[in-house]
């Protein structure tokens, strides 16, 4: 489903990724490990085009990224990506941090959109925290929520940048 061949990353001088050949299948869940700053978060940023890669290619579900004619809007929404500093919108509630991609990206109704954020809320367990703001929460809770979020665009592949282990993830999150 993913199959990174002879992937190249460098910024400047610095070569970071160098020649990485992977395939990950369907319902695979694969863990990252490294020191710090060996190159796991540039890893996952070229898996959906946040850094475009040196040399080499990535391909998910057959549509090859690094292909100039990709829509990549459209990979993004189904390569989600829970950042290790959860990038919440700091002035939106923790329900509209979720329902607005799915209004704006998804361009489901708004009425839509928050019974399928509440319906996360739910399976995540902050259902309570629907009308808080992000800086009261902890930061299992902030990236509860950013799992949330990225769930609510319905990916194909979830990508975490750094998992918080205080929170064990249910059986579903590895499901399809
Ligand atoms: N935009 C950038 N410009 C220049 N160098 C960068 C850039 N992004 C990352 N790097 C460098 O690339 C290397 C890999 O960084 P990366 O963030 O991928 O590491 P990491 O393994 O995820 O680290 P950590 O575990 O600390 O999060 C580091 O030396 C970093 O300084």
């Amino acid at each position: 489903m993913i199959s990174v061949k002879h992937l190249k990353k460098s910024f400047g001088d610095l070569e970071v990724l160098k020649d990485i050949n992977v395939d990950i299948k369907q319902k695979e869940v694969v863990v990252v490990i490294g020191p710090s700053g060996s190159g796991k978060s540039t890893f996952l940023r070229c898996l959906n085009l946040i850094e475009p890669v040196t040399e080499g290619t990535v391909t998910i579900e057959g549509v090859e990224l690094t292909d100039k004619k990709v829509d990549i809007n459209k990979l993004r929404a189904e390569v989600g990506m829970v950042f290790q500093q959860f990038n919440l919108f700091p002035h939106k509630t923790v329900l509209e941090n979720i329902t607005l991609p799915i209004v704006t990206v998804k361009k489901w109704n708004k009425a839509d959109a928050e019974k399928k954020a509440k319906d996360l809320l739910n399976k995540v367990g902050l259902l309570e925290k629907a009308n808080a703001y992000p800086e009261s929460l902890s930061g299992g809770q902030k990236q509860r929520v950013a799992i949330a979020r990225a769930l609510g665009m319905e990916p194909k592949v979830m990508l975490f940048d750094e998992l918080h282990l205080h929170w064990t993830p249910p059986k579903w999150l590895g499901k399809s």
